[in-house]
C-alpha cells in the first residue's frame, strides 16, 4: 500500500485524518466513514473519500472503514510505523527545542543527536540526546545509515551544512533556515518557514480591513 503514488495535496491531508482517527473522546465508534471525517474536519466528503481510497482498500459501502484498520493503513502509508533516524545540525534555540520535542516519534521521526560548531555545546545533552562536534557527523550518519538531516543553523551557514549532510549520505533535508538550498538531483529539501504562514495571516487581515 505504501508504494502507491498520491498527490502532494492528498499527502498533506492524510496526517489530519490520522490525528482525528487517533483522537480520544470524540465519540468515535468501531467504524468510520469518509463523510464523518469530512464533517469533523470541515472538508469536502468527495475529497476525503478519494484520499482514503488511494491509501486503503478496506472501506466497505454503507459500512465505511474499521477505524483501527484505517489507522494502521494510514500509519503505514505515512511511514509512521517505521521510524526514521535523523540528525540535526545547529543545536541552538530552535535546534534544542526540536531535539526536546517528544511528539516526533509518533510521526516516525527519531532525532539521534544534534551537531554544532560551537565547542561550548559539545557533550551537552538535550532530552537525553547528545550534542556532538561537526567532525563526528559523517561517521555517525554512515555507521547508522541516517537519511534525514534537519538544518537549524543561521541562514548564511545553511548551504555549507547542507553540503556536509549530503556528503554524509543524507537524502532528505528538513530546512528551517531562511535560505535557498541547492542540492543535487535525488535529494529532497523540505523548507519550513514561519514567515510564509505569517504572510498569509497578515494578508488575511489586510483583506478583512480593506472591506470595512
Ligand atoms: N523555520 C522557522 O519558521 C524558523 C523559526 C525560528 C528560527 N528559524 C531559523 O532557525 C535557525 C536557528 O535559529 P536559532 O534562533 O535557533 O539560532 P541560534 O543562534 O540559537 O542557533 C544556531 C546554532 O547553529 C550553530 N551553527 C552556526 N553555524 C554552524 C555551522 N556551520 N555548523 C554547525 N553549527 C552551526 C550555532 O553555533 C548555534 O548553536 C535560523 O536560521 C533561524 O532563522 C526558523
Amino acid at each position: 500500500m505504501s508504494d502507491r503514488c498520491v498527490s502532494k495535496q492528498t499527502l498533506q491531508r492524510l496526517p489530519a485524518y490520522l490525528n482525528y482517527l487517533r483522537g480520544p473522546g470524540k465519540g468515535l465508534k468501531k467504524h468510520v466513514s469518509a463523510t464523518m471525517i469530512a464533517e469533523a474536519l470541515g472538508l469536502n466528503d468527495v475529497v476525503v473519500r478519494k484520499d482514503l481510497a488511494s491509501v486503503s482498500s478496506s472501506g466497505r459501502p454503507k459500512v465505511g472503514y474499521v477505524r483501527s484498520e484505517l489507522i494502521r493503513e494510514l500509519e503505514k502509508f505515512l511511514g509512521y510505523d517505521n521510524s526514521q533516524d535523523a540528525v540535526l545540525v545547529g543545536a541552538g534555540k530552535l535546534g534544542q527545542a526540536l531535539m526536546a520535542y517528544s511528539g516526533f516519534p509518533q510521526y516516525g521521526l527519531n532525532i539521534l543527536a544534534g551537531f554544532d560548531s560551537d565547542p561550548r555545546l559539545e557533550g551537552a545533552e538535550v532530552a537525553g540526546k547528545k550534542i556532538l562536534a561537526m567532525d563526528k557527523l559523517p561517521g555517525l550518519c554512515r555507521r547508522v545509515g541516517v537519511h534525514i538531516g534537519i538544518i537549524t543553523v543561521p541562514g548564511e551557514h545553511a548551504q555549507a551544512v547542507c553540503d556536509q549532510l549530503i556528503d554524509s549520505g543524507i537524502l532528505a533535508v528538513w530546512n528551517f533556515a531562511n535560505a535557498h538550498l541547492s542540492v543535487p538531483e535525488g535529494i529532497l529539501v523540505q523548507n519550513e518557514n514561519m514567515a510564509v504562514s505569517l504572510a498569509l495571516l497578515s494578508n488575511h487581515l489586510k483583506e478583512v480591513f480593506s472591506t470595512k
